[in-house]
């Protein structure tokens, strides 16, 4: 029998606790300066204890924030037949809408997005004559995120003294600009945008826009929800990024629960080794190198799909 009590279970309660807020505006992340010490410890407490934390980050202008918000409208006011056009090999990088677990989702993803060419060959397959300010937005913007990734990324590798493999990482990031949209709940109570999961990359960073619906779970069972800003964007770590850290930063569950257009970033990585420095007696190997884009197909698998904690299953030693 579902009654109340076991209804506010199944969702969990909201707390009012908030994210850590962390101001990464340039003036604030030259490495040379006394702050940035600070910063990257900021970062790690943020990422162990939530697995995400908010950045305050002055990359975006409002003027290319909106513009991005433009693009993104022209984009899901497409035919369908053209945005099925979007396909991938990797598993939830092409197009994907009209699904019955999320009624309410459609998503398309821009691979290589950091790229001219993966930029022009997104624009050209959605708009064959062309649409010069649609590319440009989505390159510039996904070009601004991904300096806040490396920006986090080298604030980890700082603080854990793993520089070096950062590096080679590094080398083999490709980035996935992916535009989300959700539709309005249609009055039936079914106001669930996205179930609750963990991101399979190695790194996400969402940036919403007006709408809130983001919410993201404590390791104490508690739900957190995040107001959108047009300066603020959600640094969040993905299964990959567990592995890599042998299990220092856990990846957050989360879930969509309102309407809203946002925008998501996230980055699939290969041929991830977990870096020597983290293991020793109290801290042994948990698992084995993997490629990123091998698990993302994996995940997507019965087994995979079964799992409790995937990334375990696949890698873990
Ligand atoms: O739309 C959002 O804010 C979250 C999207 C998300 O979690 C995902 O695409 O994995
Ligand atoms: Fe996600």
């Amino acid at each position: 029998m579902v009654t109340k009590s076991n209804i506010y279970d199944i969702m969990g309660s909201l707390t009012q606790s908030k994210l850590p807020v962390i101001d990464l505006t340039r003036k604030n992340i030259n490495p040379a300066s006394s702050s940035w010490i600070t910063k990257c410890d900021e970062v790690i407490r943020g990422l162990e204890e939530y697995g995400c934390f908010i950045a305050m980050y002055d990359g975006v202008s409002q003027e290319l924030h909106d513009s991005i918000f433009l693009a993104s409208q022209d984009l899901f006011d497409l035919p369908i037949e053209t945005k099925v056009l979007n396909t991938s090999d990797t598993p939830s990088h092409g197009y994907v809408g009209k699904e019955p677990i999320v009624p309410l989702y459609e998503g398309l993803g821009i691979e290589d997005a950091t790229t001219t060419k993966g930029a022009e060959r997104f624009t050209k397959l959605m708009w064959p004559y062309g649409n010069e300010s649609f590319s440009k937005s989505a390159l510039m913007f996904s070009k601004a995120v991904a300096e806040l990734d490396q920006i986090v990324m080298g604030m980890v590798a700082k603080s854990y003294g793993i520089e070096q493999h950062y590096k080679s990482l590094f080398g083999s990031t490709t980035y996935l600009l992916r535009f989300i949209k959700y539709l309005c709940p249609q009055g039936n109570g079914q106001n669930l945008g996205l179930v609750p999961h963990t991101d399979k990359s190695f790194m996400s960073i969402l940036h919403q826009k007006q709408v809130k619906g983001l919410e993201i779970k404590t390791k104490d069972g508690q739900w957190i929800e995040v107001d959108p800003s047009p300066s603020s964007f959600i640094v969040m770590a993905g299964d990959a990024c567990m592995a890599w850290t042998n299990g220092r930063i856990e990846a957050p569950c989360h879930r969509v629960m309102m309407q809203g257009n946002e925008e998501r970033f996230s980055l699939g990585d290969l041929n991830i080794e977990i870096p020597q420095e983290l293991v020793d007696e109290d801290n042994p190997l948990q698992f084995e190198a993997f490629d990123n884009y091998k698990y993302i197909h994996y995940y997507y698998t019965d087994e995979g799909k079964r799992s409790k904690c995937p990334i375990k299953s696949y890698c873990g030693i």
